[in-house]
């Protein structure tokens, strides 16, 4: 990922930024509960990761959001994107408009995160290139209507979370070199959460017992065991991957991501990737790219 934001003034109403939109992973996830709504009440560890999709926004006066993509399946009003700047719209100058390119790096519903990444990314963005200055705490609100995982984004902190995930307490850990493994196969998230067999009553813990625990002998993902069952590739690609590091599945998958202790041996186990899987080398951080790059760009 490019880490160098840029801010430039091409003409006299055209700003034009670039920024990171990181992916995340679930260092454990734990089901707690059930909102009356139906949702599932979580603790998760979220890690922010130093790789992820890049997405450059130029602002116009045509009043006219405008979304082209490296991948032309994106390009749709469906997209987190449009949502994002389309929620934040009826806060801006009638006349506000912006040309959004997104470079699509990360796998697709994969338990990276990589859709509420960019609709912080855009959040961030777009209060910024629009004047509109609101105050992070409530672009995080706005990005809670658009996905549970985007306020982590928006804040920008790997976090331990809570509710359905937007209950966010910043946590400084060890960060770590990993391996991310995404299988060719779709894990949908509402068969997960609708599936009898999930587990739904683990423990609640407190964010003292996250400090004192780790990923090779404490945390787990309480969808693991569920959607190895239901999906032989995962449960194939996890015994590979486990015979290199530590390893587990993030989110409610297909992603796998497994502990290295260096670059140097994470790369080692990517150059060995089963062909019908997509892989990447990744650190964790606990302060998001994003941050800096807004810094940058001041
Ligand atoms: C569980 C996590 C952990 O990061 O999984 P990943 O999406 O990353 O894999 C996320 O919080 C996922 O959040 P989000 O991505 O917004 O979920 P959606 O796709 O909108 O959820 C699809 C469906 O799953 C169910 N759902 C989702 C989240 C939740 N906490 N409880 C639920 O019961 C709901 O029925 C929802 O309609
Ligand atoms: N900008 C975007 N990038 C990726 N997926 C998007 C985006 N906008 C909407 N989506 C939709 O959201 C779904 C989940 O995307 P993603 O965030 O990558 O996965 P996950 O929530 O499993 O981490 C995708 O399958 C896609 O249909």
């Amino acid at each position: 990922m490019s880490s160098l934001p840029s801010i430039s003034n091409n003409q006299q109403h055209s700003k034009t930024l670039t920024l990171p939109a990181p992916a995340k992973l679930n260092l454990f996830l734990h089901i707690t509960g059930r909102r009356a709504d139906g949702y599932h009440l979580l603790q998760t560890l979220f890690q922010i990761l130093d790789v992820g999709d890049e997405i450059q926004f130029s602002a116009n006066q045509t009043g006219v959001i405008q979304l082209s993509c490296n991948d032309p399946n994106l390009e749709g009003n469906d997209n987190l994107i449009y949502r994002a700047a389309l929620a934040l719209k009826p806060l801006a100058a009638a006349s506000a408009g912006v040309d959004i390119f997104l470079q699509k790096n990360l796998p697709m519903g994969g338990g990276l995160g990589g859709g509420s990444s960019d609709a912080a990314t855009t959040l961030h963005a777009l209060n910024k290139l629009w004047s509109i200055n609101l105050p992070v705490a409530e672009l995080a609100a706005i990005g809670l209507k658009l996905g549970a995982d985007v306020p982590l984004f928006v804040e920008g902190y790997t976090a331990f979370a809570e509710g359905v995930g937007e209950k966010l307490q910043p946590m400084a850990i060890p960060e770590k070199t990993y391996l991310v493994v995404t299988p060719a196969c779709h894990v949908s998230t509402a068969e997960v959460f609708t599936h009898p067999d999930l587990i739904r009553n683990s423990p609640v813990i407190s964010a003292a017992d996250v400090l004192n625990s780790d990923l090779h002998k404490d945390w787990r993902n309480d969808c693991q065991s569920l959607v190895v069952r239901l999906y032989p590739l995962v449960a194939i690609t996890l015994q590979w991957l486990v015979e290199y590091a530590p390893s587990r599945m993030t989110g409610t998958g297909a992603s796998l991501f497994a502990e290295f202790p260096d670059e140097i041996s994470a790369r080692r186990a990517l150059a060995d990737l089963p062909a019908n899987c997509r892989g990447f080398v990744a650190r964790g951080v606990n302060r998001s790219p994003l941050l800096a790059a807004l810094e940058h760009a001041e």
